[in-house]
């Protein structure tokens, strides 16, 4: 438990420092007090009052002191802007914290999350002129939200995700123009503007997995080991975090051993004074929507007067899809055959192990040049400890009410799919009303892909291991943006502050003792000078 009020040792040493202070104004009033008569004079007139004012006034110094060290935390609010730049679309967060308490862990939260209407910036390369309006709403709302006063000190930053790396690997200096654009428009604002760029798939990585176990409070675990209400916490491992995107998929954990194979994979950190290396890998082209393409070109060959079932789809369902729209991306091009016509009409079968077959041609193993890769041939750590998964993994899960701590096996998930995907399209559409018909149509498709990639990850028996996370204690929603902003306005500081000599009861409970301590010395002082003084005279 952590100390709240005087303890005997304290106490003692709080009456012991009050006799010395009594016994010293004492001797001082008898040495010095009968030397002047004049003095005397006055001291016999106006010693009380004249006492009484010192002992206000060292009040209210003692007080004023006391309150500047433990003022509130709702006076001096620190704010930080961060745009996620997905592939899919463009997110802006909103951070808050005390300046007082910023390294505390868990005190950023997130005030807003704004979602900028329209698709992800990399689809902006040729309409440029149109950024200005796609920034402007939740430009508006950081003005309305922060403070005019705080505006100057705000940090801006823009990351832009895998869609601007794709675009930037198709042609940089199209990526590049978005990028001076951003730039130039985010300055404009009254913020402090820190950068428009993009970011690495590692630091995707790891600013998600700094996100989520700062918000849980793991990383300055050790700190308060003695609080009663984190002991769950204590000496508890890290956990690994799990993102799928719309274009990339990154995972990032402490590995129990470090080989050669996993070295090279590794960041380190040192955080609140430990030191962490972690594992992260991001898959470019294996976000959802870019599987969902690279599976619909690899199929596409099966067209016949252009048709194909698709078993990922729901039967009834059909979707007609421009055959350049899915070839002419980095993510798919190597799937791209000569057909003898521009559209193909998908049609859904409903058929969950089809799916999962089809969907297994997306994972490249026949090559592994590790003792163990996760696919692709990128050696993959065995995954241990907990893991958070957010973003699509989250949407998806939760959609299909599989988020439960009660889903603790593969199998379960399995039935629960294999239902689902063959429900009739006419059902599904009708049963769920308001759903985004392009995410409620890919459901199926997301969830066997969920699958089959946590199989990849060697997750199968380790399901419930996994936790399906949105916003974390109602703090903040698990993502990389948070972690990097705390990291590059340095929140989290690489070694423990020091603790604090007192906690705010145990000092406001000394400032009473000490007070009382000199009330009773001015007091008890000015009784024995008055009856010393009429003793000498
Ligand atoms: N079902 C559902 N899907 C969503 C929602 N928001 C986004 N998605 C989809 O989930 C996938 C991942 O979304 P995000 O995590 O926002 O992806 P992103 O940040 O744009 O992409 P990356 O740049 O690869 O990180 C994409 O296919 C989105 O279209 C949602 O609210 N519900
Ligand atoms: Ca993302």
């Amino acid at each position: 438990m952590r100390k709240d009020c005087l303890s005997g040792n304290q106490k003692r040493s709080a009456l012991g420092a009050g006799r010395i202070l009594f016994a010293s104004l004492a001797s001082l009033s008898f040495s010095s007090g009968y030397q002047d008569s004049r003095l005397k004079k006055f001291f016999s007139r106006n010693g009380t009052v004249i006492l009484g004012f010192i002992f206000i006034l060292s009040l209210i110094v003692l007080f004023a002191v006391g309150l500047s060290q433990n003022r509130k935390t709702s006076e001096n609010f620190k704010y930080g802007i961060v745009f996620d730049a997905g592939s899919s679309h463009t997110t802006m967060y909103i951070y808050k914290w005390s300046a007082e308490k910023v390294n505390d862990t868990g005190l950023v939260y997130e005030i807003e999350a704004c979602k900028v209407k329209g698709p992800g910036i990399s689809t902006y390369a040729t309409k440029l002129q149109e950024l200005p309006i796609y920034l402007t709403q939740c430009m508006g709302r950081a003005k309305e939200l922060i403070p005019k006063y705080k505006h100057q000190e705000t940090p801006i930053y823009l990351g832009a995700t895998a869609g601007m790396r794709l675009l930037s690997l198709e042609d940089a200096k199209l990526a590049n123009k978005i990028l001076s654009a951003v730039t130039s428009l985010l300055s404009s604002y009254p913020f402090n503007f820190r950068g428009a760029r993009i970011i690495s798939g590692s630091e995707e990585g790891a600013y998600g997995w700094i996100t989520i176990n700062y918000l849980l409070g793991i990383l300055k675990e050790k700190q308060y080991s003695k609080d009663p209400s984190l002991e769950k916490n204590e000496s508890q491992e890290t956990y690994g975090a799990l993102d799928l995107g719309g274009a990339s998929t990154q995972i990032t954990f402490v590995p129990k051993t470090v080989t050669k194979n996993t070295a090279s994979k590794l960041m380190k950190f040192r955080l609140y004074g430990k030191n962490y290396s972690v594992f992260t890998h991001s898959y470019l082209c294996y976000g959802m929507d870019q599987a969902l393409l690279r599976k619909l070109a690899k199929d596409s060959k099966n067209a016949v007067l252009e048709a194909y079932m698709e078993p990922c789809f729901h039967p009834g369902y059909e979707r007609t899809v421009d055959l350049h729209e899915i070839y002419n991306t980095t993510c798919a091009w190597t799937f791209k055959v000569w057909l003898p016509f521009n559209k193909i009409r998908i049609q859904g079968s409903g058929n969950f192990e089809k799916c999962l077959q089809s969907i297994n041609e997306l994972f490249s193993i026949s090559y592994c040049r590790y003792t163990s890769c996760a696919f692709n041939s990128v050696s993959r750590p065995s995954v241990h400890g907990k893991f958070g998964a957010f973003s699509a993994y989250y949407y998806v899960m939760e959609f299909l009410n599989l988020t439960s701590d009660k889903v603790s096996s593969r199998d379960m998930v399995n039935e629960k799919m294999r239902t689902f995907c063959s429900t009739p399209w006419e059902v599904v559409n009708t049963t769920f009303i308001g759903v985004k018909e392009k995410y409620l149509s890919e459901y199926c498709f997301a969830g066997s892909y969920i699958l089959k990639l946590l199989e990849y990850y060697n997750f199968t028996d380790y399901w419930n291991h996994i936790e399906f996370m949105d916003k974390i204690n109602n703090n903040a929603e698990a993502g990389w943006t948070l972690g990097y902003m705390l990291n590059l306005t340095n929140i989290i500081p690489a070694e423990l502050p020091p603790p604090k000599p007192f906690s705010r009861p145990t000092y406001i409970s000394l400032m009473v003792v000490f007070s009382l301590v000199l009330a009773a010395v001015f007091i008890l002082g000015s009784v024995l000078f008055h009856k010393s003084w009429y003793f000498w005279n």
